[in-house]
């Protein structure tokens, strides 16, 4: 077995109570075979970018590298996140292009390559995670790295047309075809991804999955839609009720029921427009008023970006208003809290909804909705309220599927899902869990894996 090197933006340190699935399934694909875990420390330096640390835990090794100031926001806050995601999501009325963010950004990925020219070897297997490292491979290929190279894109793969509004696009998504294996979250994203390579890079499908560029090169590129730890959420669900608020929430209520977003304060996540589907909810269903709340935790992300400042404003007037509108004085229809909660709290708060709403405009695939489903009691399941505009919608078909730009739509899909028959309810969310549990976090990285193994056969 080959040993494997993970590189990705964040490393998720052993020691860091913050580690979710993907770091679940990534220590354990690292455990099996040994291997290295390489990617930014998460410090910006005084200094020049480039001091290493190096950790090891329970046979795997830790290497990251601190960014200076000026790469941070450049790479970070800048091309990857002002240009890049914006671009990615479907969004070019918010990409931010700019020559220097760019160069910032393809300096970082050098930065990366010339550490890791030093650590990989031939007969490793490199997994490469996410747009902040697209031209990786390019980097690692110009130092003389032999290795298989796999790349996974967590994000949408948006249309040709959209990258083409790129300045230079071929520069950054051009370099994708420089590994072996390109994985995506779904079959359309590789359908938009194949069309990119057919249409601006002169390449060719010559099979599914299978890709020549016009000098020849053939490479790989196929849909991994990545799963949750089903079981192992289920069985911390089952138990959250030992935590003091998961008790404190559920008495809170009374004989309210509860709908429930979790979301990263990000404009993807359309969390806006959930709240006007949620204020027409309150408008277009009165005999519904006071028995729903709605709790909306969000942590806030990226707050280095104009955008996500915005967005937070924006947010905290829009609750203020509906509360303002519909609220008595026993009951207050919208709860919004900015803080960040552990996946054992965050499991029991999902089980004790009625409802869990996910209607982002755009999401790679949304692990939320997956946990949702993997919390909820068999017996007196949720009812999921999808956008089908989230990765998760082509595999949980269970859910009320919805437009989030359709806010009559969302805000009766919030009343069927509230109104919902709890044998209706059972039979949606089997075939959901069925699903999330048949091709779970150890299934999505041993496909990925095996694949990347085989890409050059
Ligand atoms: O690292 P940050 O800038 O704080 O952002 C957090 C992560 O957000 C994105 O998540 C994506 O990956 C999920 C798992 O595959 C997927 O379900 C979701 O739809 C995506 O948005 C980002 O891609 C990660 O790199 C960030 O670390
Ligand atoms: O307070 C919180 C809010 C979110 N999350 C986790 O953050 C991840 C969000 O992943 P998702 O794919 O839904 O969206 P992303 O933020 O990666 O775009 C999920 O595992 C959530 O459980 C968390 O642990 N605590």
């Amino acid at each position: 077995m080959s040993r494997l090197v993970v590189v990705s933006n964040r490393v998720a340190l052993p020691d860091s109570s913050q580690n979710g699935g993907l770091a679940t399934a990534l220590d354990a694909a690292l455990k099996e075979a040994g291997g290295l875990w390489f990617g930014w420390s998460g410090k910006v330096a005084r200094g020049h970018s480039g001091e290493l640390h190096r950790t090891s835990a329970e046979g795997i090794d830790y290497l990251t590298i601190d960014l200076s100031r000026e790469d941070y926001e450049g790479y970070y806050n800048g091309f990857s996140n002002r240009t890049l995601w914006p671009l990615l999501h479907f969004r070019l009325d918010l990409v931010d292009y700019n020559a220097t963010t760019q160069a910032a950004y393809r300096g970082v990925n050098a930065l990366f390559a010339e550490h890791l020219a030093r650590e990989v070897r031939d007969d490793d297997v490199v997994w490469i995670h996410d747009y902040h490292l697209l031209p990786l491979a390019q980097e690692l290929r110009r130092r003389g790295v032999r290795a298989r190279l796999g790349f996974f894109l967590h994000v949408p793969f948006p249309s040709a047309d959209i990258i083409a509004g790129l300045p230079h696009h071929e520069k950054t998504f051009g370099a994708l075809a420089a590994y072996d294996l390109v994985g995506f979250q779904t079959e359309r994203d590789l359908e938009r991804f194949q069309d990119y390579i057919r249409l601006f890079r002169g390449g060719q499908v010559v099979d599914r999955g299978q890709l020549r560029e016009q000098d020849g090169r053939c490479f790989r590129a196929n849909a991994f839609p990545i799963g949750i730890d089903a079981r192992g959420l289920s069985a911390l669900a089952g138990n959250a009720m030992r935590i003091a608020s998961v008790r404190r929430l559920q008495s809170s209520l009374g004989s309210r029921a509860l709908a429930i977003g979790v979301d990263r304060l990000d404009y993807s996540k359309g969390l806006p427009e959930r709240f006007r589907a949620f204020e027409r909810f309150l408008d277009r269903h009165p005999d519904q008023h006071g028995r729903l709340t709605y709790l909306q935790i969000a942590p806030v992300s990226r707050g280095g970006v104009a955008s996500y400042r915005a967005l937070r404003q924006e947010l905290e007037q829009f609750a203020g208003h509906i509360n303002g509108g519909h609220a008595d004085p026993d009951w207050t229809p919208v709860r919004y809290v900015n803080r960040t909660y552990p996946h054992a709290t965050l499991t029991g708060f999902y089980r004790l909804a009625r409802i869990g709403l996910v209607t982002p405009l755009r999401d790679g695939m949304n692990l939320v909705a997956k946990e949702f489903v993997a919390a909820q009691d068999p017996e007196d399941p949720g009812a999921l309220v999808l956008s089908i505009f989230a990765g998760a919608a082509r595999e949980l078909d269970g859910a009320l599927l919805i437009n989030p730009f359709d806010s009559d739509g969302v805000a009766d899909a919030i009343s069927t899902a509230l109104k919902m028959p709890v044998e209706a309810r059972r039979e949606r969310w089997q075939s959901m869990m069925t699903r999330i549990c048949d091709y779970d976090i150890h299934a999505w990285r041993k496909d990925f894996l095996r694949s990347l193994e085989h890409a050059r056969d």
